[in-house]
């Protein structure tokens, strides 16, 4: 058994630990970075990236389905070769994970240690190779895994989650989506565009994260073109011969696969975290500072996935980022965090900036809408379905968030939580440029519906325009 001793051990190379390293090393300090399973990060190897490309080749494919209107013949003759598609998503997906293994653990030396780590008092962690490592601080970033429930387990690959979709070669010809949540749509519109037999599951009313009941059902209309769903009841599964059938109330469906999509869980296990002295909540998640990334008043900081808090790539790196310098550094400083921003890249995209509509008080809230069905550009575009809700302050025009099903919506909700970040109004707002035509004039009529309701109005003659 060897023992290590080190300024800082982070436990987890994926965002939220690389982006700790990048701190770490650059402040002079000594450091290991252990990481247990498969190197390469959640977001290139089973995650964003992968789920990216393939999204991309069921909406080319899919633009198909508008050439005809255009007077393009032959368009109905236009097949797809499933394991032809899949290898590219591999490709793209190995391309992904080459460039992150390259620009970090590939240059670490005996500095990167493929282990896993566990506990063994609050500064002592053993690897699963036996030896230890010491550390003076330690960053906790070991993500998070699919929930897949026990009793499904039982049916074997049959039922697939994230972690082996993307090693398919070929497409089943049926599946079942069960969770519509992020994960569900981003995969089940892509899987019906490729030609899969797909049906869709939530045991909650709502799909794809939105909480505004306008986006809800703006959103089921849409998607619901895309494939059956069905909301609002338990799922069942059981085998019915080489098939598995999916039953929820009085809908049932036999399919070759089911994909498991009903939320992630934290890579707890094995950490042997009651050995860390740390106090943890219900979950068995230790208590942290959002701001610091420390855990209580301890030697040990925590990011990613795995806090449960926003399991999203943009936040796993900042907060690899706040825990990396705050365990380099002799006193820990607080870092402001960044406005909610949640893209889901469905078709039209679902997204969320700033405050969601479940979080608002709707006594001092205005609420501006737009459908996209008269937007020029979008009817140019053939994607003029979905609806953009925009929130402010009633008494002082100050915004406040924003959901929306809308073509383009991975960029207007940039826009808007930029906006929002800045403190600006909507009468702000209005006053920016808005160029002929884009998507974005969908946005300024929401924003114009929206000033209309609130009560501080911008001064001058003309509200779109600063006097001089
Ligand atoms: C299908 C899918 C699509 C996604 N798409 C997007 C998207 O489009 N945009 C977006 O912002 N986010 C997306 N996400 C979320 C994003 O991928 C995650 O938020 C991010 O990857 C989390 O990074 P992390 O560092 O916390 O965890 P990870 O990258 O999972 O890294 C944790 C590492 O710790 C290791 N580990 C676990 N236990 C131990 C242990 N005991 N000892 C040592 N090592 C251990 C793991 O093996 C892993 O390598 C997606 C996720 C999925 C699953
Ligand atoms: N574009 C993105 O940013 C992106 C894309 C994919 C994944 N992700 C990340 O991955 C995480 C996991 O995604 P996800 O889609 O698995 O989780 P999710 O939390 O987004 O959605 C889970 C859905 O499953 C439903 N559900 C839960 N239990 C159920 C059950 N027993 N039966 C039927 N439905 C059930 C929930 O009502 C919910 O709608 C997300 O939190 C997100 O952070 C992000």
């Amino acid at each position: 058994m060897a023992e290590k001793r080190v300024d800082v051990a982070i436990i987890g190379s994926g965002t939220a630990g690389l982006n700790a390293t990048s701190k770490v090393g650059p402040a002079g300090k000594s450091f290991v970075l252990i990481n247990g399973g498969e190197p390469g990060t959640t977001c290139a190897r089973v995650g964003c990236m992968p789920s990216k490309a393939l999204i991309q080749v069921a909406e080319d494919y899919h633009r198909r389905t508008h050439l005809g209107r255009y007077g393009v013949d032959g368009h109905e003759e236009l097949k797809i070769d499933l394991p032809e598609a899949m290898e590219h998503v591999q490709d793209m997906r190995d391309t992904f994970v080459d460039r992150v293994l390259s620009n970090s653990t590939d240059n670490m030396g005996e500095r990167f240690i493929e282990a896993y780590a566990r506990f063994v008092d609050p500064h002592t962690l053993e690897l699963d190779n036996g030896d230890r490592v010491v550390a003076d601080k330690i960053v906790i970033a070991t993500g998070s895994r699919p929930v897949v429930p026990e009793a499904w387990q039982a049916f074997g690959d049959k039922v697939i989650t994230t972690d082996s979709f993307f090693e398919q070669e070929d497409l089943p010809e049926s599946l079942a989506v069960v969770g519509l949540g992020v994960i569900g749509l981003e995969l089940g519109q892509s899987l019906a565009r490729l030609d899969v037999k797909v049906t869709g599951f939530d045991a909650a009313e709502s799909i794809g994260g939105a909480t505004d009941p306008e986006v809800v059902k703006t959103a089921l209309e849409i998607m619901q073109r895309s494939f059956d769903i069905h909301l609002g009841q338990p799922v069942e599964i059981s085998e019915e011969g080489d098939k598995l059938r999916v039953s929820a109330g009085d809908n049932a469906v036999v399919v070759d696969t089911v994909l498991c999509a009903i939320g992630r869980t934290p890579n707890l296990q094995g950490l042997a975290l009651e050995n860390s002295g740390l106090e943890l909540d219900e979950r068995g998640i230790p208590l942290f500072n959002r701001n610091t990334m420390q855990c209580g008043d301890s030697h040990i900081f925590i990011a990613g996935d795995l806090n449960g808090e926003r399991p999203i790539l943009h936040e796993a790196g900042d907060e690899g980022k706040i825990a990396g310098f705050n365990a380099a550094s002799d006193s820990v400083q607080g870092f402001k965090r960044k406005l909610p921003l949640a893209i889901n890249f469905c078709d039209p995209n679902i997204c969320l900036a700033g405050a969601r509509y479940d979080e608002l008080d709707l006594a001092t809230t205005a609420i501006g809408e737009v459908k996209l069905a008269p937007v020029g550009r979008a009817m140019i575009m053939g994607q003029n379905r979905g609806v953009i809700r925009v929130y402010a302050d009633k008494a002082s025009g100050k915004m406040l968030g924003s959901e929306m099903i809308s073509v383009r919506g991975e960029n207007l909700a940039h826009l808007l939580n930029w906006a929002i970040t800045q403190g600006l109004t909507v009468g702000d707002l209005i006053r920016m440029p808005f160029y002929h035509p884009v998507i974005e004039e969908a946005l300024q009529a929401a924003l114009n519906n929206l000033y209309a309701q609130v009560e501080a109005k911008n001064e001058g003659a003309i509200k779109e325009l600063y006097p001089l």
